[in-house]
């Protein structure tokens, strides 16, 4: 199982790395001061690949500039890391990102329970400019759920899907086991609600193999 550590403190980077995750990602959105400084920071600390995310307000994050900050922003950070997360809202400047030599992880988040039609449709527009969808979905329902796996069972590959909120966690673990890419963990201070620390996740994954 691919585990991705999300960090939102630079400081803590030699305590990740310890635990081998498959990718750090820095949560720029998370943290303050000069974001390309820690970032090289990050880089020169660990060889661990690392994804870039400035996660917009509207998908759960803390970023509320515009399109042009958000490439100011990223631009720059981008040939430190080795994918950056890109959200539909700024797939303009896909190319651009791309052209730094990074792979682009299109994502999208949303409270709501797409059907799988509507999967299917976001599948193929994240599709259109990255090179691995994400989609993070909210199952209201264990149908729901069940929708979801049977979509990310289906899909093509490389596909990341996931959840939102605490109540179907245990998605995290068994999503991979249908095909998803990965999955984010913690290594002390989560993310997003719902997330289990890298050791309880590698745990889990252990016990279903
Ligand atoms: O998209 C995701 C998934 C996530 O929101 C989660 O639910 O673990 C955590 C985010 O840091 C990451 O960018």
């Amino acid at each position: 199982m691919k585990i991705v550590v999300s960090v939102e403190n630079p400081g803590v980077i030699d305590e990740v790395a310890a635990y081998s995750p498959t990718f750090i990602e820095i949560r720029l959105d998370r943290m303050e001061g000069d974001l390309l400084d820690q970032v090289r920071a990050i880089r020169e600390k660990t060889d661990i690949p690392l994804i870039a995310t400035l996660r917009s307000r509207e998908e759960g994050g803390r970023f509320v500039g515009d399109l042009d900050l958000w490439v100011r922003i990223i631009g720059p950070i981008a040939r430190y890391v080795d994918i950056v997360d890109v959200e539909a809202r700024y797939r303009d400047h896909a190319p651009f990102i791309k052209s730094q030599g990074v792979q682009i992880l299109a994502s999208l988040h949303t409270n709501e329970m797409p059907s799988l039609p509507e999967l299917g449709r976001i599948e193929e527009m994240l599709r259109s400019y990255g090179d691995i969808p994400k989609i993070v979905v909210k199952p209201r329902t264990r149908e729901d759920l069940f929708e979801l796996v049977m979509f990310t069972h289906q899909a093509q590959k490389p596909i990341c899907t996931s959840i939102m909120g605490a109540e179907f966690r245990y998605a995290r673990a068994i999503l991979p086991l249908f095909g998803s890419e990965f999955t984010f963990s913690h290594a002390g201070t989560p993310t997003a609600e719902g997330q289990y620390h890298i050791r309880e996740m590698r745990q889990i994954a252990d016990l279903l193999k």
